[in-house]
């Protein structure tokens, strides 16, 4: 895989050019100091500063009586002390409440590839929908799987110049209540012939979508001939998509071809193996009983839950992360 087929499945790469088949976006670009923020995880996790009354999470230290908190009581000497003051991204803030206004006053956020899919159970509904700037910094700040997008995006390119892009953003994508996950489907472009179709949400068997898998792939096959086909310029690669209700078919998301992308009802092998010319027939696999169900093989799971392997890119970062808690339980018995 070439650095060139990852960056174009970021979403301010592709979105400008299938806006008009997506969800409705506002994207911006976020500056160095908040992507730091993000990174960082140093200290203890502190909330940024709201500029918001009505924020979610409204910041305690508006509060002058709850400043002191933040001071450094006179005459400590020992800088080590002071505790950290809350970050504060006033612009970036205004632009959000801008941007969350505009789509409807309910977002999902995702940075250049990834949602924080993985800190959904931290934020007060449970879901990853957010209203206010507060509670999309807590889901960035607070999701692993994110690591990918901020450190380790390029790992499965033969050219890889950098474990990041110049550049980070965010996405707001117009909150959906309602989205059935049965609708929901991931397509396999190999040769810029779609060979594959899975259901996206593989943990269940729906005998609607066993009823209407041929209506859907036609409807699938057209909306790629129509629209993706030889305007998404990498060879391989994958998409996903959602069926509404009324039979029109929306872009979600592109990922590169294997790699961290999971082939969730195939294998990586098999869509290898494919060889397809264009007309071959697409391979549409839906869950045909609940017997069949792939155990632990989920999405809106981190991949790091699936794929820890040696050479996953994943094995390192547990490294990494289990040497941090040995260390830190040595300091902590150190210093009991
Ligand atoms: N605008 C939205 N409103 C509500 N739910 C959404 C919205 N966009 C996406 N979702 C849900 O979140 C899931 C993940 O979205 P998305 O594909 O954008 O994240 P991702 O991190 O890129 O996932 P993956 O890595 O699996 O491709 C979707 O399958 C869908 O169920």
């Amino acid at each position: 895989m070439k650095e060139e087929e990852v960056n174009r499945c970021q979403i301010q790469e592709w979105y400008p050019k299938f806006k008009s088949v997506s969800i409705k976006t506002r994207i911006h670009e976020l500056p160095e100091y908040f992507v730091q923020y993000l990174l960082d995880d140093s200290g203890p996790f502190l909330l940024p500063v709201s500029i918001s009354n009505d924020d979610a999470f409204p910041n305690r230290i508006h509060n002058p009586e709850e400043e002191d908190d933040y001071q450094v009581s006179e005459g400590s000497g020992d800088e080590s002390e002071q505790p950290s003051l809350p970050p504060s991204f006033p612009e970036l803030e205004l632009e959000i409440k801008e941007s969350i206004e505009s789509l409807g006053g309910s977002v999902f956020p995702k940075l250049n590839w990834s949602a924080p899919k993985d800190s959904a159970w931290i934020s007060t509904t449970g879901s990853l929908r957010c209203s206010s700037f507060s509670e999309i910094a807590l889901l960035l700040r607070s999701s692993d799987s994110l690591v990918h997008d901020l450190c380790h995006a390029y790992d499965s390119c033969s050219d890889k110049t950098s474990s990041r892009p110049r550049s980070f953003f965010l996405a707001l994508r117009k909150w959906y209540q309602s989205l059935k996950p049965e609708m929901e489907f991931r397509c396999f472009v190999q040769n810029q012939n779609l060979v594959g179709i899975s259901q996206r949400e593989v943990t269940t068997c729906y005998p609607a979508l066993i009823e209407k898998k041929d209506s859907l792939q036609a409807l699938i096959e057209d909306f790629f001939l129509d629209n993706l086909m030889s305007r998404f310029e990498s060879e391989n690669y994958t998409f996903d998509v959602y069926v509404t209700k009324d039979d029109r078919v929306k872009v979600v998301d592109f990922n590169p071809w294997g790699a961290f992308t999971l082939p969730l009802m195939f294998t990586w092998e098999e869509l290898d193996q494919t060889h397809s010319e264009q007309g071959d027939g697409v391979n549409f696999r839906v869950v045909e009983s609940q017997l069949s169900v792939r155990p632990g093989l989920k999405t809106a799971v981190p991949f790091d839950y699936l794929d820890t392997g040696t050479g996953s890119g994943w094995d390192q970062v547990i490294r990494n992360a289990n040497e941090d808690l040995q260390q830190q339980t040595r300091n902590a018995q150190a210093g009991a």
